[in-house]
């Protein structure tokens, strides 16, 4: 069965409050959305959300390496050759890894639907469900302590705090927090690089001295500093995660020789999609390094994949899928079903589930 077009589209997601972290503030969520068609009728759908402070992607460098680069290669590709598609794919370009992951995704839709299986039954089928912390954007104390304590009311029991910005407050933050919330609530901090790697010791063992239960730390120092990651995972008690150091399965391979991490954030945006998402998951297991599978500011389409990937996995035991929960209205019909915590996948709909997506501004060439 062969991938006969393509349509590229625009959406924005307003959002319930602001993003912040210590690389950018986000005032709407945007996305570029991907429907794949084939000739018996099928449409398989996919999405990247532009996140320029991390994979280097605009939306413009997005629909351009879509239209110019990724169309002429996917026309025409045939759903039983999945090595060949991916192979032109991964060989063809660097970078560029959201927009890619958007092909990708949209294609193992299509692949499973030609199957008739849901995509996580298709990928391992461990689960149908998996459960989401919430991220906690960096503001001043007392707000992330009312954000905290919304979220706990909404069902979220597990709470990622997004530190770095104006980083004296960070100390201030986290304490604040964990005394509002109590000692069962789990607490994740996530820097966005904000540290330096003698910075992030200080701060991490002063969390560890005031027994502030801390679940991981999430990219304390640059993402290119392989010795600085590793320095901090030498001198903590408290596992490090790596994020934005991680892209590739080389990028994993290399984390893991030089020991730089405990842990491995996963996200379809930065590996290109599923395909390499199977690969760095497969290195990080062989090493004994779990992953938490991620997401960026995004929509439920891509959400959806990362969903159906993290609850086919075994080895996925924990998750920050929480864009949906972030954003003030959700455009897609069907995909995931996000209540509270969890998402839920179904048993019954075949590939990702994704019905329609309503209020695409579809792109004409
Ligand atoms: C939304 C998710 N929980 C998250 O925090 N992702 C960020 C990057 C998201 C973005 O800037 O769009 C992360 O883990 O660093
Ligand atoms: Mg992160």
């Amino acid at each position: 069965m062969k991938i006969v077009d393509i349509h590229i589209g625009k959406i924005k997601i307003p959002l319930k409050k602001p993003f912040k972290t210590a690389l950018r503030t986000v005032y709407f969520a945007e996305d570029i959305i991907v429907k794949l068609l084939t000739r018996s009728g099928l449409v398989g759908f996919g999405s990247a959300a532009p996140t320029l402070a991390i994979t280097g992607e605009s939306s413009d460098s997005i629909i351009s390496c879509l239209h110019h680069i990724l169309k002429p290669k996917i026309i025409g590709a045939d759903l039983s050759q999945l090595e060949k598609v991916m192979g032109e794919l991964h060989s063809s370009f660097v970078n560029n890894t959201s927009a890619l992951a958007a092909i990708d995704m949209a294609y193992y839709d299509l692949l499973a639907q030609s199957l008739n299986l849901p995509l996580f039954k298709y990928l391992g089928g461990f689960h149908n469900l998996v459960f989401t912390d919430i991220t906690i954007s960096a503001n001043s104390p007392e707000v992330m302590v009312a954000d905290a304590l919304v979220a706990l009311d909404e069902g979220f029991q597990d709470l990622k705090l997004k530190l770095g910005v104006n980083p004296s407050l960070d100390f201030i933050r986290v304490q604040a927090v964990r005394t509002a919330v109590g000692n069962q609530v789990k607490i994740s901090l996530d820097a966005n690089q904000a540290w330096g790697a003698k910075e992030a010791v200080r701060i991490i063992r002063r969390f560890e001295k005031l027994n502030l239960n801390i679940e991981f730390v999430e990219q304390p120092v640059k993402a290119k500093k392989i010795s600085d990651l590793r320095y901090v995972s030498e001198h903590v008690e408290t596992d490090i995660l790596a994020d934005e150091s991680v892209f590739s399965p080389f990028d994993a391979l290399q984390l893991i020789n030089n020991k730089a991490c405990d842990l491995i954030n996963l996200k379809l945006a930065k590996a290109g999609g599923i395909y390499n998402a199977t690969k760095i998951l497969n290195i990080a297991e062989a090493a004994g390094i779990e992953c938490v599978m991620g997401c960026m500011l995004e929509s439920q389409i891509s959400v959806t994949a990362a969903a159906h990937f993290a609850a086919a996995k075994k080895s996925i035991v924990r998750c920050d899928l929480d864009s949906p929960a972030l954003l003030a209205e959700n455009p897609v019909v069907g995909g995931v079903q996000v209540e509270g915590n969890t998402l839920t996948l179904s048993e019954t709909d075949v590939g990702l589930g994704i019905k329609d997506v309503i209020g695409v501004e579809y792109l004409k060439f």
